[in-house]
């Protein structure tokens, strides 16, 4: 296990290979036009070609835990198999789980994504913060003392996002403002364990000029937002934001040259554009 810190390690991944996320995202409709079965063995040759075509082209692979959770414990086995050979082959693995619950369930769930021993151990681990922020507290620490994120729901891609995190709360804040300042306290001792998600899809409103830590940047491709659309939303905090992109680059497949051209044109856009 490496000793250095995860923002180090996302720095230098990023650094060597660009700020594009690729998602691994087996949605029924891609296993069907790449002609694979409905099953954890379809799921299987979906992530193998998904890896040969990613490893060693982008610095961070995105799994999408519920696509592989809806096969059971046969899909969480084709998972963990992902995960290891994509983090053995020195992708950076966001494992994305979207995981909320008390602090105490918390932990159980950090265990699962953040301790090195466990099978599904990743880089980092999206989690929501809507039971209280300091419900992550526990999760954060383990983070910490593994050198591995948490990246943390501020304001997300979808519409219906908006309800919530824009709401006010008692101080005036917006919900999802309140949700960054945590963060940036968090990551003064923390050294930028926390990382936030904030689509691209629209303006998100929020004062992130504290906030030095790393960016998941949902949106780009299937759900309508453009390299374009980054400069500008994130126009003040270019360096450290990773933008998203999975059906957007996994329509190309199942051909491994054909997904990993559109990946790294996709990078290539992304690093010009964000340059
Ligand atoms: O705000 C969010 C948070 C997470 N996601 C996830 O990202 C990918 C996006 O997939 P596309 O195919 O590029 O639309 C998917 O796994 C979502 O669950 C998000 O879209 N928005």
């Amino acid at each position: 296990m490496s000793h250095r810190s995860w923002s180090d390690r996302l720095r230098a991944a990023v650094s060597a290979r660009g700020r594009l996320c690729v998602g691994i995202d087996p949605h029924p409709a891609l296993l069907e036009a790449w002609e694979l079965p409905r099953s954890a063995d379809g799921l299987e040759v979906f992530a193998e070609l998904c890896v040969e075509a990613f490893v060693g082209e982008v610095a961070i692979v995105k799994p999408q835990v519920a696509f592989f959770e809806a096969y059971g414990s046969a899909g969480y086995a084709v998972l963990e198999r992902t995960v290891s050979v994509l983090r053995h082959a020195g992708t950076l693995v966001i494992a994305d789980a979207k995981r909320g619950d008390i602090g105490t369930t918390m932990d159980a769930y950090a265990q699962a994504w953040i301790e090195p021993e466990s099978p599904l151990s990743s880089d980092a681990v999206t989690v929501s913060p809507y039971l209280g922020f300091d419900s992550l507290n526990e999760t954060v620490e383990r983070a910490v003392r593994h050198h591995r994120g948490v990246f943390v729901l501020a304001r997300t891609s979808n519409a219906e996002g908006a309800t919530l995190q824009q709401a006010t709360a008692s101080d005036g804040r917006s919900v999802a403002q309140s949700i960054v300042d945590a963060a940036v306290v968090r990551n003064r001792v923390d050294r930028d364990t926390v990382g936030l998600v904030v689509g691209a899809t629209r303006d998100h409103g929020l004062d992130l000029s504290d906030y030095v830590g790393p960016i998941l940047a949902p949106g780009l491709g299937a759900q309508g937002a453009t390299v374009a659309d980054l400069a500008d939303i994130f126009r003040d905090c270019r360096e450290l934001v990773l933008p998203n992109s999975s059906r957007g680059v996994l329509a190309a497949g199942p051909s491994v040259t054909a997904l990993r051209d559109a990946a790294t044109r996709l990078r290539d856009e992304i690093e010009a554009g964000l340059a």
